[in-house]
């Protein structure tokens, strides 16, 4: 029986399963949160062995300053509340990394030329690559008879035509500084499009599909015939929807009409773009299940944001459509995506035209954590929501680009 350990590491936060591959499904799971602010907590949760048990839980507050000391406290939370890591012998530790680059198609093993590209991409991913590539060097040293995986965001949407990829910008930026759209959710997106064939009964190679990725950054990718083939990131996780603390889209322009006119650096409006902008700009919070009790309490910046959020969705699912010609099925996933009926209304709300209609007792009566189709019987588009996996997806590609 061979068991994956999965290590998806943000910018703040650790999440962790381990995976028994022989039924796809955790033996443990758990999330260090807000590494470096201080108060960081862990909690490490062991689902009961037969169906009816109860999960135990194991958590811990304390400060873990970096993702080393957090990575740490899963060790030692593995070593108090089981299960045993030295007994179980992990075949891989997958770990998600967000930027590959052009350089990363597939999972790879990690070595010390895989780990020095990820570090050369940071610049690229500066709230993700570098904490990817602490969990990364923790877990060398505390599996070293492991083989390591990293499976890249970026690697699904290398296969973008380059009349997507490519900016209008000139020559030496896009040689000499690998200037191009990457795309990033790729792991997600291409789990939930191969579910959303599988829930068609059709082979992933001869279905078009639109995926939202809805979470705290959020991503639409078009698939065509189970290949990427547009996405809404870009040279980095910034470009396209309107995200929890991330812009999106803005004019291009922007750092350097604030520079001159608000005396701001460009790693200053970087910096606010990535953390200060989106719903929390707009609302004065980030968490959607947050927005909507604002929006009903009649907070009109909440009601701002998610007419934003929507606005911009709409516009990507017209797009994505015109880019594939025909859609077997649209997508949503992730955090917002799976929980939110409201945002999923309206980011089909009048859409009809496409074929695209949400059944409101579906949308709302959705039982949390279900593969659903949300659209009417018969509906020329399916809408579906699909729970992605991440951890799984990493794990398989681990264990698949080990051959076993
Ligand atoms: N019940 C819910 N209703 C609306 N939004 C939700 C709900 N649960 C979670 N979310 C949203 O999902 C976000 C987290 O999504 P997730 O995919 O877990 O993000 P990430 O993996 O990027 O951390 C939260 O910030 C919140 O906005
Ligand atoms: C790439 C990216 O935006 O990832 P996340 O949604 O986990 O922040
Ligand atoms: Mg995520």
């Amino acid at each position: 029986m061979s068991h994956v350990l999965v290590l998806n590491s943000g910018s703040s936060s650790i999440k962790y399963q381990l995976l028994d591959m022989a039924q796809g499904t955790p033996v443990a799971s758990g999330i260090v949160e807000r590494i470096g602010e201080g108060r960081s907590s862990l909690t490490h949760k062991v689902p009961a062995a037969d169906p009816g048990g109860e999960t135990r839980r194991y958590e811990r507050t304390e400060p873990y300053a970096d993702h080393e000391a957090g990575l740490k406290a899963v060790l030692d939370a593995f070593a108090a509340a089981g299960p045993d890591l030295d007994a179980i012998r992990p075949a891989a530790v997958g770990h998600r990394v967000v930027h590959g680059g052009d350089r990363f198609g597939g999972a790879v093993l990690v070595d010390d030329g895989v780990e020095s590209a990820i570090e050369e991409l940071a610049p690229l991913a500066p709230l993700h690559n570098p904490a990817n590539l602490a969990g990364i060097r923790g877990a060398r040293k505390a599996f070293p008879n492991v083989p390591q995986v990293a499976v890249f965001d970026t690697a699904f949407h290398q296969t973008l035509p380059p009349a997507a990829y490519t900016y209008a910008v000139p020559e030496e930026w896009r040689t000499g500084h690998k200037v191009r759209r990457y795309g990033f959710h790729g792991t997600s997106h291409a789990y939930v499009s191969r579910r959303a064939a599988a829930i068609l009964g059709q082979d992933p190679a001869d279905t078009n599909v639109i995926v939202l990725h809805l979470g705290n950054g959020a991503s639409a990718t078009a698939i065509e015939s189970g290949r990427s083939v547009e996405t809404s990131m870009g040279l980095t996780p910034l470009e396209g929807l309107v995200m929890g603390t991330r812009s999106g889209d803005v004019d291009p322009s922007l750092p350097a009409y604030l520079a001159r006119n608000a005396g701001m650096s460009a790693a200053e409006v970087d910096t606010a773009l990535n953390k200060r902008s989106g719903v929390l700009a707009l609302a004065g919070a980030n968490d959607m299940r947050e927005v909507w009790r604002m929006v009903d309490e009649g907070h009109e910046g909440a009601r701002l944001a998610v007419d934003v959020y929507c606005h911009r969705l709409r516009k990507y699912i017209g797009a994505y459509y015109a880019v594939l010609g025909s859609v077997d099925a649209l997508v949503f996933t992730a955090g917002v995506g799976e929980n939110d009926e409201r945002v999923r209304a309206g980011a089909v709300a009048g859409l009809e035209r496409l074929g695209l209609r949400i059944d409101p007792a579906k949308n709302d009566g959705l039982v949390r954590g279900t593969e659903q189709v949300i659209s009417p019987e018969g509906a020329e588009v399916p809408v579906m929501v699909i729970p992605t996996d991440e951890e799984l997806e990493i794990a398989v590609q681990s264990l698949e680009l080990l051959g076993r």
